[in-house]
């Protein structure tokens, strides 16, 4: 039997001595899944993210990815864990500013060879069809240095670095800098489509609760996380 991409379980998270920020019985997401989760602003999707991420350490529960509990393993393990089988689009996309827009796409393949062997002998190209993909086909731009693109084109750099070598779990946090909605909706459906493509798991969070159309399921934060924090 094939093992669900995340089994999230008894988890509780606070930050320092503040009151609990997640306090999470139970969450699931299945293997090629695609689901949209809501939450307004300061509700705890980042930590959410950045603990199923192995990013943060759990205060309690267990966080399985891919049948890999995340609160058993080392912070070495679980960076391993995230370069081989985790493709991150940050909220503030993280980008190298002095890399040009195919260095950005390619770096994951430096740290995993896992991913290096999904791609194969031609990483760049790889990296042109995905940016391709997600509209960004001008050569010029594409050897640009990637702080001089605008915002919209920067998430699609980032959706590009983290698709790349078919990772099985692609995690989103959706920024609040504003990309107009045609353009966002697109994006999504873009990256709906480039993980059906390799059967990816997709977690995408935002507190705009208009996009959950775009997705398989969607969850409100507040229905899974007992913590209740709101902004
Ligand atoms: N590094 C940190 N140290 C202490 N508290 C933090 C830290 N990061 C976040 N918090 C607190 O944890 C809570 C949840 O923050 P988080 O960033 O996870 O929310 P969010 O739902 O992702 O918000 P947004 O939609 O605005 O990005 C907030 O109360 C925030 O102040």
């Amino acid at each position: 039997m094939t093992v669900p991409a995340i089994e999230i379980e008894g988890l509780r998270f606070a930050w320092g001595k503040h009151a609990p920020v997640l306090d999470i019985p139970s969450f699931h997401l299945a293997r090629g899944e695609r689901l949209f989760l809501r939450g307004p602003s300061g509700s705890g999707k980042s930590t959410l993210l950045g603990i199923i991420a192995g990013v943060l350490g759990a205060s309690a529960g267990s966080v399985r990815v891919l049948g890999e509990d995340m609160t058993a393993l080392s912070g070495a393990a679980r960076d391993r864990m995230r370069a081989d089988h985790l493709g991150v689009i940050f909220q503030m996309f993280n980008l190298v500013p002095y890399l040009s827009v195919t260095g950005n796409v390619t770096l994951p393949l430096k740290f995993s060879a896992i991913r290096r062997r999904a791609v194969g002998s031609d990483p760049e190209a790889e990296a042109g069809r995905l940016l391709a993909r997600l509209g960004l086909t001008d050569p010029a731009l594409l050897a640009r240095r990637v702080s001089d693109l605008s915002v919209g084109q920067q998430q699609r750099v980032a959706a590009a670095r983290a698709l790349i070598g078919a990772p099985e779990i692609v995690i989103a946090d959706e920024p609040t800098s504003a990309v107009d909605a045609d353009a966002r909706d697109r994006f999504i459906e873009l990256l709906s489509e480039e993980t059906a493509r390799t059967g990816a798991a997709l977690l995408f969070v935002s507190h705009d609760v208009s996009l959950a159309r775009l997705f398989d399921r969607a969850v409100d934060l507040a229905e899974i996380n007992r913590a209740g924090v709101s902004a």
